[in-house]
């Protein structure tokens, strides 16, 4: 099975906690696992041999995080081409702000522009909707669950 790949974003902390809420359910299905700390994240360039899924808040006008920046500009950067990459993206935002869930927009067009496969349509999770956003995420990793097996069977 490929391994996981699971970065996250996040300013407050929730898209954290939802990236481990994650990784945990991850680590129950049985896949090979790896939550990136964003400290980490100078030595991690996605390839095509592993799935990548992202999670990550809004933070200022639609921007992402200070703590993944680095690695979004590294990746832009990277001449990257993932024709096999399949990924997916949960952004966390607020429905109140202009640009609701903006860098979990910006990270998802990022992939699709590298040619990545997007297994699942972006999760937007809205902080003015739930106080647990992780509760929204996990019935979100059963469909992507339903999709990698469905892929591995192939
Ligand atoms: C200063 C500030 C700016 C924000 N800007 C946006 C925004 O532009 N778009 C959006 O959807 N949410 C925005 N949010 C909402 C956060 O993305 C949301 O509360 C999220 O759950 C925070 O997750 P975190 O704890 O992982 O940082 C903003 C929040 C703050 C405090």
């Amino acid at each position: 099975m490929k391994r996981v790949n699971l970065v996250f974003g996040t300013v407050y902390g929730s898209a954290q906690y939802v990236a481990e809420t994650l990784g945990n359910e991850l680590n129950r299905l049985g896949y090979a696992m790896r939550l990136w700390q964003p400290e980490e994240l100078d030595g991690f360039l996605p390839t095509d041999n592993d799935y990548l899924l992202l999670v990550c808040s809004t933070t200022g006008q639609g921007d992402l995080p200070e703590n993944i920046l680095p690695w979004f500009y590294k990746v832009q950067a990277a001449g990257l081409y993932l024709p096999h990459l399949r990924y997916a993206v949960v952004g966390l935002g607020d429905s109140s702000y202009d640009n609701f869930c903006g860098a979990g927009i910006q990270l998802d067009e990022l992939f699709a522009e590298l040619g990545a496969i997007r297994v699942l349509p972006l999760l937007k999770i809205d902080a003015m909707e739930t106080m647990e956003p992780e509760l929204e995420a996990l019935p979100w990793l059963t469909q992507w669950h339903q999709a990698a097996t469905a892929d591995a069977g192939n």
